[in-house]
């Protein structure tokens, strides 16, 4: 397992209904994470990154089994020997729209997809969207991780379970708006702490109609530690995480080991 990994995370703003326009802004923010001096391991992005929440055009706009997504993603994966855990998009799955992430490892290779499982009702996403049904885990250079999309965190038990299955790293795409800034990052940082895990997430900026984004795209460490964090500008964030630090907080205060389910689990 290779513990040291550099993470990009593309803090974009989404043109909500314009797929074309998302595809050439991603493509240009790729091109500028591989161009950095040091190279970064994984890169990630937002939420519904493809189409914004243009929900009333969701079924004509969507990426038809994320095809274009898929193509596109693992030419520049395997072109630049990099892990893409590709934030998310809208996906057209026979007649239902899913907000989906893709996974690609260093050679293009599609290795894991999760489609997400709560459906945010504030934003209208239950009149318009699907919902997954099955866990989002996925492996980077041999440590498992796991998947959640915006809403997804304010579910500890979902993070929970995922660290459960062996998660030393999280990764979360989202779209997520003002006034929530201080859910955002104390939801975050909970479940960074409570699990002893690496969050990595990853948020739009930028307004769409009355919605608007702050960005706050941030890495925070296993002790609950923002190790990187962006405003609310279009921008990169760095981060160089060691996964052994996991193992570090695991030993010092052994959660996992003090557990008592019996009790409080259904
Ligand atoms: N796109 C989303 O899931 C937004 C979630 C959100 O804003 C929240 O407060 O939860």
């Amino acid at each position: 397992m290779k513990n040291k990994l550099r993470l990009a995370l593309l803090q974009m703003h989404v043109e909500a209904g314009y797929p074309e326009a998302n595809f050439a802004k991603l493509s240009t923010m790729l091109e500028d994470a591989v161009s950095a001096a040091e190279k970064p391991d994984v890169i990630l992005f937002p939420e519904m990154w493809n189409t914004g929440y243009a929900l009333t055009q969701i079924q004509t706009i969507a990426d038809k089994e994320g095809e274009r997504t898929k193509a596109f993603l693992s030419a520049f994966s395997k072109m630049h020997r990099v892990h893409i855990v590709g934030g998310s998009i809208a996906e057209l799955r026979e007649d239902k729209v899913f907000n989906t992430i893709y996974v690609f490892d260093r050679e293009g290779n599609v290795t894991a997809d999760y489609s997400k499982i709560h459906l945010f009702r504030l934003m209208d996403e239950e009149k318009y969207l699907a919902a997954g049904d099955k866990l989002g885990t996925l492996e980077i250079e041999g440590a498992k991780a796991g998947m959640m999309i915006c809403y997804d965190i304010r579910f500890p038990e979902l993070a929970r379970k995922l660290a459960l299955e062996g998660a030393k790293l999280l990764f979360v795409p989202a779209e997520w708006p003002h006034p929530r800034l201080h859910h955002w990052r104390t939801l975050l940082t909970a479940r960074a702490i409570e699990n002893q895990m690496f969050v990595i997430a990853c948020n739009r900026m930028g307004s769409s109609g009355d919605a608007h984004f702050f960005g706050h795209s941030i890495v925070l460490d296993p002790w609950g530690e923002a190790i990187a964090e962006a405003g609310d500008e279009e921008t990169i964030i760095y981060a160089d995480i060691d996964l052994s630090l996991v193992d570090t907080v695991r030993s010092k205060i052994p959660v996992f080991e003090d557990r008592r389910p019996a009790i409080y689990e259904a």
